[in-house]
């Protein structure tokens, strides 16, 4: 028996038809969203997915709006480029892609945002309104792995759910999503200190592993018939994506989620609902 598949690509481009629906709307009221992306350096694969971003923005018709700095940049030049995003009318929400180069401090960068504007929701105030339960754009990668358990009708509530890893962008909000009255879910956040990682993932309903180590979640740890999402995207000697997941989990596992094609399109799909949320917020308040 193999697991069924999570598959992310197809979600995400419903997700984005029906938001080219609402920008639609937006544009008939003279409201055109925009997506600002401030990228530091020339990593490729930063590159690559900015310049996804900005490919499901003109599907969906939103406007793009680029900010490229060198790897030399300094703290200066690049709060003068957050500066210039948020007094932007035209930047409806953006992103600062991370990490950013050594020596700069990206908690700085992110404080400076306008929060009305993030569409990572990654800064301070909106990681705050979500401990708090109060509305917030929701970190992109672990809305898309909710907003896909959810499309394939897997099970929630109730759930025993592990998710792997500590990360700012997926390991810390994870569990504050999954743990709301409306998911309902129990959740272990294991962890480089997790003594017997095994016997936490032999229990659970639900696997997130974000990680970052190549192939760390194996098929003999894997509950028959869990979910298993894989957001894990090391690279190999030839840049190929290398998962958190054994590709032998897909054997035991009831859903697997691919990679690419999982969570990765789906953290994409998340960032355009929160770029058209903050858009259709900023023109009812200024109707
Ligand atoms: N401020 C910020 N926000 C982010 O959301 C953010 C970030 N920084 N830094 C880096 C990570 C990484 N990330 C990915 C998004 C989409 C894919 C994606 O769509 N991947 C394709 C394949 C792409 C390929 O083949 O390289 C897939 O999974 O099918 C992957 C990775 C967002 N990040």
């Amino acid at each position: 028996m193999s697991a069924q598949i999570l598959d992310g690509k197809a979600t995400a481009a419903a997700i984005k038809s029906e938001l080219a629906q609402r920008v639609a709307a937006l544009r008939d009221r003279g409201v055109l969203p925009g997506l600002g992306t401030v990228l530091v350096g020339e990593d490729p694969g930063s590159q690559k997915y900015v310049a996804g971003k900005h490919r499901d923005c003109a599907q969906v018709g939103i406007a793009s709006i680029q900010r490229e700095l060198p790897a030399t940049a300094t703290q200066e030049e690049i709060e003068a480029v957050v500066r210039e995003l948020n007094e932007d009318p035209a930047c409806t929400g953006y992103i600062v892609q991370l990490p950013l180069p050594r020596g700069i401090d990206e908690n700085r960068i992110l404080e400076l945002m306008d929060p009305a504007k993030d569409a990572d929701g990654l800064h301070p105030t909106n990681l705050g309104r979500l401990v708090l339960n109060e509305p917030a754009p929701l970190p992109c990668t672990p809305f898309g792995i909710v907003t896909l358990l959810r499309h394939f009708g897997v099970e929630i509530n109730g759930a025993e759910v592990v998710v792997v890893g500590r990360g700012v962008t997926i390991g810390r909000p994870m569990p504050l999503l999954l743990t709301r009255r409306s998911e309902n879910a129990t959740v272990t956040q294991c962890h480089t200190g997790t003594r017997d990682l095994a016997a936490h993932l032999r229990r659970a309903d639900i696997v997130v592993a974000a990680a970052g180590v190549p192939h760390l979640v194996k098929p003999e740890d894997v509950k028959p018939g869990a979910a298993v999402l894989d957001v894990g995207v090391s690279r190999d000697e030839n840049g190929k994506i290398v998962g958190d997941v054994h590709p032998g989990v897909a054997e035991v596992a009831g859903w697997i989620s691919p990679n690419p094609g999982g969570v990765g399109p789906m953290t994409r799909a998340q960032l355009l609902v929160n770029v058209v949320e903050a858009a259709e917020r900023q023109a009812a308040s200024a109707a």
